[in-house]
């Protein structure tokens, strides 16, 4: 498989991820691997809002985002977490640079279909593949906050595994790693909930209609089953706290569960 992967880490667990965690990055990156990462950083905007005294809810997995909440959203995931990702890279000995969606235009977004219920949340309708060619070229790992804008100028809060499955398909990407607080999409089978290792988007319906997935981890599913239709081969979800979790992901596999299109092709 190429060497280029898009990795979605999310707020669940960027505070956790060990030092050992990006030691891999940078010993992957040494040996040609070239990683993208795109960040979330759900629970800290949560935080700042709650400290600003700022009201915020979700209706189906999407923050509800006025003007006022995606001043702070920028500021938590463009601001505070990027950075920090970005620190944490450079002091494992790898480079990093740190972009929002909104810089250089890297993001295009247009209003969700709801916007009326749930304000300024986009979806991407395009992204600058080649401005991250571009950092990649320079041996930077680029780190992008899932911030987009528009023609007028507005900006879009995006959800981060949307966003990530995005940049993935853009950048066409065989493979995209989703790194959260759980080891895998899991199933109670006999009683005992199970890591599955692998699931097709097939039985990714059957577990969303069932309540198996809910939650967060609705819009990793989807973001995958949308990516695996095009040129992205498998999008495998993993905990970022297992020891090497990302060596296993890039060169082993058997680590986390692994989504493939259905047989017969993907609609
Ligand atoms: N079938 C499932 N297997 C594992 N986790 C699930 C499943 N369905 C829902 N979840 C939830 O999804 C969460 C991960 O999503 P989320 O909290 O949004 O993480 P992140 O911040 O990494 O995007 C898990 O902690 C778990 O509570
Ligand atoms: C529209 C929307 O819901 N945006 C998310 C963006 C951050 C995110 O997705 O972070 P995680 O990956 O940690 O969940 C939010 O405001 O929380």
């Amino acid at each position: 498989m190429e060497q280029r992967f898009v990795m979605k880490c999310g707020g669940s667990t960027l505070a956790a991820l060990p030092d050992e965690f990006f030691r891999e990055l940078k010993e992957l990156q040494q040996d040609g691997v070239k990683p993208v990462i795109v960040h979330g950083g759900g629970p800290a905007i949560s935080e700042s809002l709650t400290k600003l005294g700022i009201a915020s809810e979700f209706v189906n997995g999407l923050r509800v985002t006025s003007d006022e909440v995606l001043d702070v959203v920028e500021m938590v995931l463009a601001g505070a977490i990027n950075g920090e990702i970005v620190r944490k890279i450079m002091q494992s000995g790898a480079d990093a640079l740190g972009l929002s969606g909104v810089d250089g235009g890297l993001i295009t977004a247009a209003p969700v279909e709801n916007a009326d219920e749930i304000g300024f949340v986009g979806d991407v309708t395009d992204v600058k593949a080649s401005l991250i060619e571009g950092v990649m070229a320079m041996n930077y790992i680029p780190v992008i906050a899932p911030i987009g804008i528009d023609a007028s100028g507005q900006r879009y809060n995006i959800n981060a595994d949307t966003a990530a499955g995005a940049v993935a398909s853009h950048l066409g990407v065989e493979r995209m790693i989703v790194v959260t607080d759980v080891p895998g999409i899991m199933k109670e089978i006999d009683g005992e909930k199970r890591v599955l290792p692998s699931v097709t988007d097939a039985e990714i319906e059957e577990m969303i209609a069932s309540g198996d997935i809910y939650g967060g981890m609705i819009p990793k599913v989807r973001a995958a089953m949308k990516c695996i239709h095009g040129q992205v081969k498998e999008v495998v979800i993993v905990s970022g706290q297992e020891p090497g979790v990302l060596t296993r992901a890039v060169r082993e596999g058997g680590v986390g569960t692994r989504i493939m299109a259905s047989e017969g092709g993907a609609s």
